[in-house]
């Protein structure tokens, strides 16, 4: 697990191997981000006069995104509407100036847009896994994102119990988009966020049903009542759906059956 608070440069060599060879003919172009001429409106809306970053952001995906095997293929022609769009769309949720760790990043969804959307925003990308912690280090570089976003390789829960016995990372709003059910993200996002901060889930349509099932776990993790929202309406078809979950109680690792007390106070040993 390294801890990067600068958004640390990964140099020529730095980047462990990725995918086996690619057949050129068959490698993405940056074609392949272009936006397209009916979501240019949307774009402009969401990313104001940071598109230009956007797409920057888009190109890399579509092209070294797709060749290290962070997204698919054929991912890259919907980059605009499925990812770009859909992600940005959620910074509605998030008031000004607050501190942001989205867990479980991957090539950077939704927690590089939300950057590029709003450099009002402070970002931790949490993400265990090396190669993607690598591309986005590059990319927080190649964007010039290091003033606001800084990159940690490790498991959310690692991030919440103080990377390397130092202090733990907490946020006013925790991200997350398709990582794990709501139950599981909720106990790994909980302990990041601060008291009366939120999990902001990015969620599909079965969004309810996952809220029936996992309630009462929520519940017993300190988790106020889960409660959907749609981000962009108006703006994106369809509007992305969320759900926010309120850190209302702080409540302590789970422990094992409690032991009897004994009368008369503490234990005197014999
Ligand atoms: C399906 S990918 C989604 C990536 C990105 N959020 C997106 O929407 O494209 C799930 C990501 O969660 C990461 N992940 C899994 N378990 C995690 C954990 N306990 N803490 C942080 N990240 C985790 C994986 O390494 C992977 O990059």
């Amino acid at each position: 697990m390294t801890y990067d608070a600068t958004a640390g440069v990964s140099g020529p060599g730095g980047t462990p191997p990725g995918p086996s060879p690619v057949d050129p003919s068959t490698l993405p172009s940056a074609q392949d981000a272009a936006l397209p001429p009916e979501l240019a409106e949307a774009a402009r809306t969401l990313f104001g006069d940071r598109l230009d970053l956007a797409a920057a952001y888009a190109e890399l995906l579509a092209t070294d995104g797709v060749v290290r095997g962070l997204i698919g293929p054929r991912e890259a022609p919907r980059i605009w509407d499925r990812h770009l769009l859909n992600c940005a769309a959620v910074a509605e949720r998030i008031p000004d100036g607050a501190t942001v760790i989205d867990v479980g990043s991957g090539a950077g969804l939704p927690g590089l847009v939300l950057a590029i959307a709003r450099p009002d925003l402070h970002l931790t990308l949490v993400e265990p896994l090396a190669r993607r912690t690598a591309f986005l280090i590059e990319a927080v570089q190649g964007l010039g994102l290091t003033r606001t976003v800084r990159v940690f390789r490790g498991r959310a829960e690692e991030a919440a119990a103080g990377p390397g016995g130092g202090d733990p990372l907490s946020a006013d709003v925790v991200t997350a988009r398709a990582v794990a059910p709501l139950d599981r993200l909720a106990s790994w996002c909980l302990p990041l966020t601060v008291r009366g901060g939120r999990l902001v889930a990015l969620k599909g349509s079965s969004v309810a049903d996952e809220i029936a099932e996992h309630a009462a776990t929520v519940e017993r993790l300190g988790g106020g009542e889960p409660t959907v929202y749609r981000c962009g309406v108006d703006v994106i078809d369809p509007p992305t759906t969320v759900v926010e979950i309120v850190r209302e109680r702080v409540v302590g690792p789970a422990r094992g059956p409690r032991r009897a007390k004994r009368r008369g106070g503490r234990s005197r040993g014999r």
